[in-house]
């Protein structure tokens, strides 16, 4: 029986510590504004965004949010993406991912003023993490490191097995988790679609994280006695609910969780953490913006 890592819990903590900045930020006559945006209509882009203006409420960061046409030119969401830039109230932004097809997502993340790129997609936000220079730890790797320290998991000379590479999770979770420091200092193996005899690399972590986006991809044959389980995916399958979908992970929990010493659900793991990271961002892109130095958590 698997101690389970709450999510909820620590994405709370964090939240109520970040309010001590945004007070010390009030005196100094500053709030911290984020915006969302969001081209199209994609249903759980909807939610998410929804849920992320809910969180700004709540801490008292200043929840902006602009919706682009689905069908407009991507002219239309780069005059935005220059507003925004151009807006003091703003400190930081997002523009939710995916964008239609005829939008090149890339070509978005470079127009975003780096200073104001609070979800770390930036060429350069990117490049400052991987030299060990970093601003702004990407939402979910920083999510994740966040959850391993108050678990009491240490990264230190851990083997750390990543079962997925993309841009926004697996890789810039390595970097962060092999540089030289505190919360890093861990031996990464990256894996993806064409490793080679995945389960062993997967058996040999202390640390298995999970973001690949397969529902229940990981199963018990993967995972050897004593892991810690970080499950990254936030699947939506079909299901006979009142929303008629499932939130499903990237474990098959029931069959994994028994030989786990810690594992994260989904719902309620790494996804709230995600969220609480943003607000972290929010508030460290104002603090830089105002000169208003804040202690964060
Ligand atoms: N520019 C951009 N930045 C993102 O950070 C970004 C994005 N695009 N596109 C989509 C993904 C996904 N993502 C999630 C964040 C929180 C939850 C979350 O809070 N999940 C809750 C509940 C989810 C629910 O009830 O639907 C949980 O896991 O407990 C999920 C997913 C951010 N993303």
């Amino acid at each position: 029986m698997a101690e389970h890592i709450d999510g909820n819990a620590v994405a709370a903590e964090i939240r109520s510590e970040l309010e001590g900045a945004i007070e010390t930020l009030a005196d100094a006559g500053a709030r911290p504004g984020l915006a969302t945006v969001l081209m199209g209509d994609d249903p759980a882009s909807q939610t998410y965004v929804n849920m992320k203006q809910r969180d700004c409420e709540e801490v008292g960061i200043e929840g902006h949010h602009i919706d682009v046409d689905g069908d407009a030119d991507p002219e239309t969401l780069y005059e935005t993406i220059d507003s925004l830039n151009a807006d003091d109230d703003v400190h930081g932004y997002l523009v939710q991912d995916p964008v239609p097809d005829h939008v090149d997502y890339r070509e978005v993340i470079r127009r975003i003023a780096p200073e104001k790129d609070v979800d770390g997609f930036h060429p350069e936000n990117v490049g400052r993490l991987v030299a060990g220079d970093t601003r702004f730890r990407p939402c979910t790797p920083h999510g994740v490191q966040k959850l391993l320290e108050a678990s009491d998991v240490e990264t230190e000379g851990a083997d750390v097995t990543i079962v997925g590479r993309s841009r926004i999770v697996g890789k810039p979770l390595a970097n962060l988790l092999v540089q030289k420091a505190d919360d890093g200092n861990a031996t990464v193996t990256v894996c993806h679609s064409r490793t080679e005899d995945l389960a062993a690399k997967t058996r040999q972590a202390d640390i298995l994280v999970a973001a690949v986006g397969v529902p229940n991809m990981i199963d018990e044959s993967m995972v050897s006695e004593g892991t810690v389980v970080i499950d990254v995916g936030i699947n939506r399958v079909d299901a006979d609910t009142e929303k008629g979908y499932e939130l499903v992970g990237d474990v098959d929990f029931d069959a994994v969780e028994p030989k786990a010493s810690k594992i994260t659900p989904v719902p309620g793991g790494v996804g709230p953490m995600t969220r609480a990271m943003l607000l972290y961002n929010t508030v460290k892109a104002a603090s830089i913006q105002e000169g208003v130095e804040v202690d964060l958590p």
